[in-house]
Protein backbone atom coordinates (compact mmCIF):
# COMPACT_ATOMS: atom_id res chain seq x y z
CA UNK A 1 0.00 0.00 0.00
CA UNK A 2 1.30 3.59 -0.80
CA UNK A 3 2.03 5.63 1.58
CA UNK A 4 0.38 8.97 2.83
CA UNK A 5 3.34 10.78 1.58
CA UNK A 6 3.99 8.94 -1.12
CA UNK A 7 -0.13 9.54 -2.01
CA UNK A 8 0.45 13.01 -1.14
CA UNK A 9 3.68 13.89 -3.89
CA UNK A 10 1.68 11.85 -6.61
CA UNK A 11 -1.90 13.82 -6.32
CA UNK A 12 0.71 17.21 -6.36
CA UNK A 13 2.63 16.06 -9.28
CA UNK A 14 -0.73 15.08 -11.40
CA UNK A 15 -1.92 18.92 -10.46
CA UNK A 16 1.36 20.35 -11.07
CA UNK A 17 1.74 21.64 -7.39
CA UNK A 18 4.55 21.73 -5.14
CA UNK A 19 4.44 20.80 -1.64
CA UNK A 20 3.63 23.01 1.36
CA UNK A 21 5.19 21.48 4.44
CA UNK A 22 5.08 23.40 7.81
CA UNK A 23 7.26 22.71 10.74
CA UNK A 24 6.37 23.33 14.65
CA UNK A 25 7.49 22.34 17.60
CA UNK A 26 5.12 19.62 20.09
CA UNK A 27 3.34 21.30 23.24
CA UNK A 28 4.28 24.51 22.10
CA UNK A 29 2.86 26.22 23.58
CA UNK A 30 0.61 23.19 25.07
CA UNK A 31 -0.26 19.88 23.50
CA UNK A 32 -4.04 20.59 22.82
CA UNK A 33 -2.79 23.57 20.93
CA UNK A 34 -0.57 21.36 19.14
CA UNK A 35 -3.92 19.57 17.94
CA UNK A 36 -5.96 22.78 16.80
CA UNK A 37 -2.38 24.21 14.83
CA UNK A 38 -1.92 21.25 12.98
CA UNK A 39 -5.70 21.11 11.90
CA UNK A 40 -5.48 25.04 11.01
CA UNK A 41 -2.50 24.50 8.98
CA UNK A 42 -4.04 21.57 7.00
CA UNK A 43 -7.18 23.92 6.80
CA UNK A 44 -4.79 27.17 5.47
CA UNK A 45 -3.07 24.78 2.67
CA UNK A 46 -0.30 22.62 3.88
CA UNK A 47 0.16 19.21 2.18
CA UNK A 48 2.97 17.69 5.33
CA UNK A 49 3.26 18.36 8.96
CA UNK A 50 6.80 18.32 10.68
CA UNK A 51 6.51 17.77 14.17
CA UNK A 52 9.17 18.75 15.97
CA UNK A 53 9.61 16.57 19.43
CA UNK A 54 10.98 18.88 22.17
CA UNK A 55 14.75 18.14 22.91
CA UNK A 56 17.14 19.81 25.38
CA UNK A 57 20.41 19.70 23.67
CA UNK A 58 19.09 20.12 19.84
CA UNK A 59 22.18 20.98 17.80
CA UNK A 60 20.15 21.87 14.93
CA UNK A 61 17.89 24.12 16.01
CA UNK A 62 18.01 28.27 15.99
CA UNK A 63 17.24 30.62 18.51
CA UNK A 64 13.38 30.40 17.61
CA UNK A 65 12.76 26.64 17.67
CA UNK A 66 15.19 26.51 20.94
CA UNK A 67 12.60 28.82 22.50
CA UNK A 68 9.59 26.90 21.34
CA UNK A 69 11.37 23.86 22.64
CA UNK A 70 12.02 25.35 26.34
CA UNK A 71 8.05 26.46 26.49
CA UNK A 72 7.32 22.50 25.09
CA UNK A 73 9.12 21.05 27.79
CA UNK A 74 8.11 23.35 30.26
CA UNK A 75 4.99 22.10 30.09
CA UNK A 76 6.18 19.02 31.51
CA UNK A 77 5.34 17.12 27.89
CA UNK A 78 7.28 13.62 27.23
CA UNK A 79 7.23 11.09 24.78
CA UNK A 80 4.77 9.25 25.98
CA UNK A 81 1.96 12.05 26.72
CA UNK A 82 3.11 12.70 22.37
CA UNK A 83 2.13 9.97 21.25
CA UNK A 84 -1.77 10.08 22.99
CA UNK A 85 -1.90 13.09 21.81
CA UNK A 86 -0.89 12.49 18.14
CA UNK A 87 -3.40 9.33 18.05
CA UNK A 88 -5.91 11.83 18.83
CA UNK A 89 -4.36 13.63 15.87
CA UNK A 90 -4.82 11.32 13.33
CA UNK A 91 -8.79 10.36 14.26
CA UNK A 92 -9.11 13.99 13.08
CA UNK A 93 -6.82 14.29 9.72
CA UNK A 94 -5.35 11.80 6.87
CA UNK A 95 -2.96 14.41 6.50
CA UNK A 96 0.92 13.06 6.44
CA UNK A 97 2.62 13.49 9.35
CA UNK A 98 6.42 13.16 10.30
CA UNK A 99 8.33 13.70 13.52
CA UNK A 100 11.33 15.53 13.56
CA UNK A 101 13.02 13.84 16.54
CA UNK A 102 17.13 13.41 17.94
CA UNK A 103 18.24 10.35 18.15
CA UNK A 104 18.29 9.73 22.17
CA UNK A 105 14.82 10.43 22.58
CA UNK A 106 14.38 7.45 19.84
CA UNK A 107 17.56 5.56 21.14
CA UNK A 108 16.40 5.70 25.16
CA UNK A 109 12.81 4.94 24.39
CA UNK A 110 13.82 2.01 22.54
CA UNK A 111 14.15 2.18 18.77
CA UNK A 112 11.63 -1.12 18.03
CA UNK A 113 9.08 0.45 20.53
CA UNK A 114 9.18 3.70 19.59
CA UNK A 115 8.89 2.46 15.73
CA UNK A 116 5.68 0.40 16.60
CA UNK A 117 4.41 3.33 18.69
CA UNK A 118 4.25 6.07 15.74
CA UNK A 119 2.95 2.91 13.45
CA UNK A 120 -0.06 2.56 16.13
CA UNK A 121 -0.50 6.34 16.18
CA UNK A 122 -0.08 7.16 12.57
CA UNK A 123 3.19 8.46 12.19
CA UNK A 124 4.34 8.78 8.46
CA UNK A 125 7.90 9.68 8.82
CA UNK A 126 11.14 10.03 10.74
CA UNK A 127 13.54 12.91 10.00
CA UNK A 128 16.60 12.36 12.49
CA UNK A 129 18.90 15.23 12.40
CA UNK A 130 21.69 13.70 14.28
CA UNK A 131 21.44 10.08 13.36
CA UNK A 132 25.01 8.40 12.89
CA UNK A 133 25.49 6.78 9.72
CA UNK A 134 25.66 3.06 10.90
CA UNK A 135 22.23 3.60 12.98
CA UNK A 136 20.80 4.89 9.59
CA UNK A 137 21.24 1.94 7.69
CA UNK A 138 19.85 -0.19 10.70
CA UNK A 139 17.19 1.68 11.25
CA UNK A 140 16.46 2.18 7.98
CA UNK A 141 15.70 -2.14 7.76
CA UNK A 142 14.02 -1.65 10.79
CA UNK A 143 11.43 0.71 9.55
CA UNK A 144 10.38 -1.51 6.53
CA UNK A 145 8.65 -3.82 8.58
CA UNK A 146 6.73 -0.52 10.20
CA UNK A 147 6.34 1.75 7.04
CA UNK A 148 7.36 4.50 7.80
CA UNK A 149 9.90 6.52 6.39
CA UNK A 150 13.08 7.44 7.32
CA UNK A 151 13.84 10.52 5.52
CA UNK A 152 17.64 11.93 4.84
CA UNK A 153 19.10 14.88 5.05
CA UNK A 154 21.56 16.29 2.49
CA UNK A 155 23.35 19.72 2.66
CA UNK A 156 25.41 22.11 0.19
CA UNK A 157 28.14 20.65 2.15
CA UNK A 158 27.85 16.78 1.46
CA UNK A 159 30.09 16.51 -1.43
CA UNK A 160 30.64 13.43 -2.39
CA UNK A 161 28.20 11.67 0.16
CA UNK A 162 25.34 13.27 -1.93
CA UNK A 163 24.75 9.75 -3.87
CA UNK A 164 25.15 7.64 -1.05
CA UNK A 165 23.15 9.80 1.16
CA UNK A 166 20.32 9.85 -1.14
CA UNK A 167 20.02 6.31 -2.21
CA UNK A 168 19.03 6.19 1.28
CA UNK A 169 16.23 8.15 1.31
CA UNK A 170 12.73 6.96 1.54
CA UNK A 171 9.38 9.52 1.15
CA UNK A 172 11.28 12.46 -0.18
CA UNK A 173 15.02 13.81 0.32
CA UNK A 174 15.67 17.20 2.73
CA UNK A 175 17.92 19.39 1.03
CA UNK A 176 19.12 21.72 3.27
CA UNK A 177 19.26 25.43 1.55
CA UNK A 178 22.11 26.38 3.85
CA UNK A 179 24.91 25.81 6.74
CA UNK A 180 24.70 26.29 9.91
CA UNK A 181 21.17 26.37 12.01
CA UNK A 182 17.54 26.15 10.99
CA UNK A 183 16.23 29.89 11.66
CA UNK A 184 15.14 32.60 8.46
CA UNK A 185 17.53 33.76 5.93
CA UNK A 186 17.90 36.47 3.53
CA UNK A 187 20.00 34.14 0.84
CA UNK A 188 20.69 30.85 0.32
CA UNK A 189 24.05 28.88 -0.26
CA UNK A 190 25.20 29.38 -3.80
CA UNK A 191 25.44 25.23 -3.89
CA UNK A 192 22.22 24.53 -3.38
CA UNK A 193 20.95 24.46 -7.46
CA UNK A 194 24.43 21.76 -7.94
CA UNK A 195 22.80 20.00 -4.74
CA UNK A 196 19.04 19.51 -5.72
CA UNK A 197 20.46 18.71 -9.12
CA UNK A 198 23.62 15.80 -7.86
CA UNK A 199 20.40 14.86 -6.00
CA UNK A 200 18.13 14.29 -8.60
CA UNK A 201 20.72 12.34 -10.69
CA UNK A 202 21.08 10.06 -7.93
CA UNK A 203 17.32 9.47 -6.68
CA UNK A 204 14.06 9.48 -7.81
CA UNK A 205 11.71 10.43 -4.95
CA UNK A 206 10.65 14.07 -4.68
CA UNK A 207 13.17 16.91 -3.23
CA UNK A 208 12.18 19.67 -0.84
CA UNK A 209 13.99 22.35 0.45
CA UNK A 210 14.43 23.95 3.80
CA UNK A 211 16.33 25.94 6.14
CA UNK A 212 15.94 29.71 6.33
CA UNK A 213 12.46 29.88 3.95
CA UNK A 214 10.51 32.63 5.93
CA UNK A 215 7.89 34.75 3.73
CA UNK A 216 6.87 34.64 -0.35
CA UNK A 217 9.68 35.85 -1.14
CA UNK A 218 11.89 33.23 -0.69
CA UNK A 219 9.01 30.60 -1.62
CA UNK A 220 8.91 32.18 -4.90
CA UNK A 221 12.27 32.17 -5.22
CA UNK A 222 12.90 28.25 -4.20
CA UNK A 223 9.78 26.61 -5.94
CA UNK A 224 11.06 25.86 -9.25
CA UNK A 225 14.28 24.02 -7.76
CA UNK A 226 12.31 21.48 -5.98
CA UNK A 227 9.22 19.49 -5.54
CA UNK A 228 8.52 21.02 -2.14
CA UNK A 229 9.77 23.90 0.58
CA UNK A 230 9.58 23.44 4.11
CA UNK A 231 9.03 26.49 6.40
CA UNK A 232 9.28 25.88 10.30
CA UNK A 233 10.93 28.87 12.58
CA UNK A 234 8.60 31.38 10.36
CA UNK A 235 5.65 29.81 11.54
CA UNK A 236 7.11 29.51 14.83
CA UNK A 237 7.72 33.14 15.13
CA UNK A 238 4.27 33.22 14.63
CA UNK A 239 2.91 31.40 17.39
CA UNK A 240 5.31 33.23 19.65
CA UNK A 241 3.52 36.94 18.77
CA UNK A 242 0.06 34.12 19.11
CA UNK A 243 0.66 33.66 22.68
CA UNK A 244 1.12 37.48 23.39
CA UNK A 245 -1.98 38.54 21.65
CA UNK A 246 -3.94 35.56 22.38
CA UNK A 247 -4.71 34.40 18.62
CA UNK A 248 -2.33 31.93 17.79
CA UNK A 249 -4.40 29.78 15.75
CA UNK A 250 -5.36 32.40 13.50
CA UNK A 251 -2.29 34.26 13.30
CA UNK A 252 -0.55 30.67 11.73
CA UNK A 253 -3.64 30.06 9.59
CA UNK A 254 -2.97 33.25 8.07
CA UNK A 255 0.58 33.07 7.15
CA UNK A 256 0.45 29.71 6.22
CA UNK A 257 -2.38 30.74 4.06
CA UNK A 258 -0.23 33.28 2.65
CA UNK A 259 2.43 31.34 1.65
CA UNK A 260 0.26 28.36 0.23
CA UNK A 261 -0.83 31.12 -2.16
CA UNK A 262 2.78 32.10 -2.81
CA UNK A 263 3.64 28.32 -3.57
CA UNK A 264 0.69 27.95 -6.06
CA UNK A 265 1.25 30.90 -7.77
O1 LIG B 1 13.25 26.75 10.68
P1 LIG B 1 13.52 26.78 9.23
O2 LIG B 1 14.77 27.55 8.94
O3 LIG B 1 12.34 27.21 8.44
O4 LIG B 1 13.88 25.29 8.77
C1 LIG B 1 12.94 24.17 8.87
C2 LIG B 1 13.18 23.45 10.10
O5 LIG B 1 12.80 24.29 11.17
C3 LIG B 1 12.64 22.06 10.43
O6 LIG B 1 12.64 21.20 9.36
C4 LIG B 1 13.56 21.62 11.54
C5 LIG B 1 13.39 21.90 12.85
N1 LIG B 1 14.44 21.38 13.57
C6 LIG B 1 15.32 20.81 12.72
C7 LIG B 1 16.56 20.20 12.97
C8 LIG B 1 17.25 19.72 11.88
C9 LIG B 1 16.74 19.82 10.59
C10 LIG B 1 15.51 20.40 10.35
C11 LIG B 1 14.79 20.93 11.41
Amino acid sequence: MDSRIKKKFDELREGKRKALITYITLGDPTLDKTIELVLAMEKAGADIIELGIPYSDPLADGPVIQRASSRALNQGINVETIFSMVSTLRCKTEIPLIFLVYYNTVFSYGVKRFLSRCKECGIDGLIIPDIPLEERKILNEMMKAYSIDLIVLVAPTSHSRVESIVKEGKGFIYCISSKGITGMRESFDEGLVNLLEETKKHSNIPTVIGFGISDVKSIKKLKDLADGLIVGSAIVKEIEKGIESDNIEGRVFEFVKSLKEAIDE
